[in-house]
C-alpha cells in the first residue's frame, strides 16, 4: 500500500520505528517530515500529509504528534480526510470498517513504539465495510465535507 507519514517534533521519535515497520512490510512510504526534533508546527505537516493522498499520491495515512489529538484536529480541517486517534487496537481497525479512516494519529508521548506497530498494522489491513449503514453514515460525512 502507499502510505503517507507525518510527525510533529514531540512525535517524531517515534516515527522511525514506525516507518522500519511500514518499510519490512513492504508498503511504499511517503515521509512529509518532521526530519529532526526541531520544533515544527503539526498543522503545517498534516496539511501536507493531507495533500498525498486527496492528490492520489498515498492510499492512507498515519501522523505521530505528542498526543495525537492535535494532529488529528488539524487533518479533519481537511477535506476528504477521515482522522482518528488510535490508541487501542479495536478503535484502529474499526475506524477504517465503519468510518472509512484514511489517517491515523498517535500519540508519541502515549504509547511505546512496539503498541504503535500493533495500531497500525490493525489500520492498514482493515478495510471499509459494505454494510449499507456503514456507507450510508460516510457519505453523509462527504456530504458536510461538501457543505451541505
Ligand atoms: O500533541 C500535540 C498536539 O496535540 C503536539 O505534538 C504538540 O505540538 C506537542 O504537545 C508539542 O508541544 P511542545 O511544547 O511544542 O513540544
Amino acid at each position: 500500500m502507499r502510505i503517507v507519514i507525518g510527525s510533529d517534533h514531540a512525535g517524531w521519535p517515534l516515527k522511525p520505528a514506525i516507518l522500519e515497520h511500514l518499510t519490512a512490510k513492504g508498503h511504499e512510504v511517503i515521509d512529509v517530515g518532521a526530519y529532526d526534533g526541531n520544533p515544527v508546527d503539526f498543522p503545517d505537516i498534516a496539511r501536507a500529509l493531507a495533500e498525498k493522498i486527496t492528490s492520489g499520491a498515498a492510499e492512507r495515512g498515519i501522523m505521530v504528534c505528542g498526543t495525537g489529538v492535535g494532529a488529528s484536529i488539524a487533518a479533519n480541517k481537511m477535506k476528504g480526510i477521515r482522522a482518528a486517534v488510535c490508541h487501542d487496537a479495536h478503535s484502529a481497525h474499526q475506524c477504517v470498517e465503519h468510518d472509512d479512516v484514511n489517517v491515523c494519529c498517535i500519540g508519541a508521548k502515549i504509547v511505546g513504539a512496539w503498541l504503535a506497530v500493533d495500531l497500525v498494522d490493525a489500520y492498514l489491513t482493515a478495510e471499509f465495510s459494505t454494510d449499507e449503514d456503514c456507507r450510508r453514515r460516510v457519505e453523509k460525512l462527504h456530504a458536510m465535507d461538501a457543505g451541505a
